[in-house]
């Protein structure tokens, strides 16, 4: 049975599924070291924002196949580091959505009406009604950064509460905009202009301390900041310092550049111009339930050996196309395992051509189910959807994709052609009956044949005698043919014959059926 590791806390119903298919470790607030110890022994981590997995357990990890992270951002994960490892990781893009924005709304009115301080107040036995005059939201203007999934939310709760919305978001369209009724606007823009500021964008490289010095300079002496997104967007000095000086009037945070954040921090001395809130944007009921069930959905599924549905590592499939999608998955593996196998040497270069309906797919997951066939002779297990695009990259396969929607033989063929020190080579196959993988070609000689585990390919010229005595041949090394099959373009032209064999090819028979006359060439090949 495998293992699964789960390093935070995850709600109950996350662990009930993971406990069909797993034996299941709940071992929470492990330090690094002993993570780095025991992690060899499993093949699922599940975590929240509370572990990071750095490079140092990925290596260690050398059973782990996915890491589900209960959440949204997977900046406590070093991605590349599970790329190049082949582990897939998870998340739950949309389970915590509604909580996250939810918390920024609160954390909103929270700093305008000043609830903590004033709740503090009266349970510390006063009744001071004159410190704690706030202000309204309504008409006031509030700048989203970032108008993705939890952007757009706040967005739409705050325009119920009449507030005027302005966004910044490179990467969103003005129709999306129009569309949620924010005005997109420039960075400098929002800042100038906002009474709030509310930032929902991911940490990255661009992102990092965004929020600094010189913007705190141009916001409203009167406007407030609020981040539930993530620590490190802000520089927390930086903001100490302007909040000191009046170049804002608050903030309230929810996300630290270190967490848990640090007891000395001059932001826990802001007094009322400030509310901190421990990483609690996703911290629901329902969110909870939600991406528990999200991720270890996604964790059971894949130590069944079946994709993940949002994956941030390999290419997206949706559940909607998957269904479709994952026969022709198994077809391109089989075919990037042919042709790589009869290419046999290095291969410097694979064209594929996604034909009829399947040029209208999702191609990029068929070019890595193709990469992962064609380096699974060289590779085996290690290969895997994950790594098979940067594992080729390092070898120096250039992959070239072509669509072709015109109507084929079949609803869907995918052809691939590998070239490399030892020549060239092409396979077409299709789908029969959506399920059922067919090799159409072989170096563009016609066949119709299924893929069995052991294979034999010749290139021969077409004339009487050849196939018994190839036949004859096997069975003088006591290997029974299970099928056969020739494709020819020109009668005695040059032909291809497919055998399907029950048993492996025994050594020295290759060389034999190469001194056949009439053989041009000839290849074993195990799928
Ligand atoms: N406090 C908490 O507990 C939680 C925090 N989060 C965090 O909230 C953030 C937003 O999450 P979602 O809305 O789900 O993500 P999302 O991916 O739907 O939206 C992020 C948006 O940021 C935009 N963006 C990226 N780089 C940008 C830049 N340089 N400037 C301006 N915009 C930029 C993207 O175009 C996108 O529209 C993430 O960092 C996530 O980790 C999410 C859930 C809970
Ligand atoms: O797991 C948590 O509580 C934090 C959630 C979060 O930050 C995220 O989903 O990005």
């Amino acid at each position: 049975m495998p293992k699964v590791l789960v390093s935070d806390s995850i709600d109950q119903v996350g662990i009930d599924i993971l406990c069909q298919v797993a034996q299941v470790d709940v071992r929470i607030g492990l330090p690094p070291e002993e993570l780095v110890r025991i992690i060899p022994e499993y093949d699922a981590l599940m975590i929240r924002s509370g572990t990071r997995v750095t490079q140092e357990i990925i290596e260690a990890g050398d059973n782990l196949k996915i890491i589900g992270r209960a959440g949204v951002g997977v900046d406590n994960v070093d991605v590349p580091a599970a790329t190049r490892k082949g582990i897939v990781v998870v998340n739950s893009p949309e389970g915590n959505t509604i909580a996250a924005a939810e918390h920024a709304l609160a954390m909103m009115l929270s700093l305008s009406r000043y609830i903590p301080d004033a709740n503090q107040s009266v349970k510390s036995g006063k009744w001071d009604r004159k410190s704690f005059i706030g202000v309204e939201v309504y008409k006031k203007t509030l700048g989203i950064v970032g108008l993705g999934k939890i952007g757009s939310h706040v967005a739409t709760a705050a325009k119920a509460m009449g507030m005027k919305l302005l966004a910044y978001d490179p990467f969103i369209s003005q129709e999306r905009a129009d569309q949620i009724g924010c005005r997109l606007v420039d960075l400098d823009l929002l800042i100038r202009e906002s009474d709030y500021i509310t930032l929902h964008i991911p940490k990255t490289k661009e992102t990092y301390h965004l929020f600094n010095a010189d913007i705190f300079s141009k916001m409203k002496p009167t406007a407030r900041l609020i981040n539930c997104a993530r620590g490190g967007v802000i520089n927390e000095a930086d903001l100490a310092v302007a909040l000191t000086n009046g170049q804002l009037a608050g903030a309230a945070l929810d996300v630290f550049e270190n967490e848990p954040l640090e007891a000395d921090s001059p932001l826990r001395e802001l007094g009322s111009k400030i509310v901190l809130t421990p990483h609690l944007g996703a911290s629901t009921e329902e969110a909870q339930v939600n991406v528990a069930i999200d991720v270890a959905e996604q964790i059971r599924d894949v130590l069944l050996g079946l994709p993940a549905r949002s994956a941030v590592n390999i290419p997206g499939l949706y559940p909607d196309v998957l269904e479709k999608l994952k026969p022709y998955l198994q077809l391109a593996e089989t075919l990037g395992n042919l042709v790589g196998q009869l290419a046999g040497g290095r291969v410097d270069f694979l064209d594929v051509r996604l034909q009829g309906e399947l040029a209208g797919t999702n191609s990029q997951a068929v070019v890595v189910a193709a990469l992962k066939g064609l380096l699974s002779k060289a590779l085996r297990e290690r290969v895997n959807y994950v790594n098979a695009s940067i594992e080729a990259k390092e070898r120096g396969i250039r992959v070239i994709e072509t669509r072709d929607a015109a109507l084929t033989d079949y609803t869907g063929s995918l052809h691939l052609e590998a070239k490399g020190s030892l020549g060239s080579h092409s396979v077409t196959g299709a789908l029969l009956g959506d399920q059922e993988i067919r090799i159409t070609s072989v170096d563009d000689f016609p066949i119709n044949v299924p893929p069995t585990r052991f294979m034999l390919f010749t290139l021969h010229r077409d004339m009487p005698g050849i196939i018994g005595k190839i036949g004859s041949l096997l069975g003088s090394f006591n290997v029974n043919i299970a099928s056969m099959q020739v494709g020819r373009k020109i009668v005695r032209g040059e032909a291809v014959m497919v055998l399907s064999l029950d048993d492996p090819l025994p050594e020295g028979l290759l060389a034999e059926i190469m001194k056949v006359s009439g053989i041009r060439d000839a290849y074993t090949v195990t799928l």
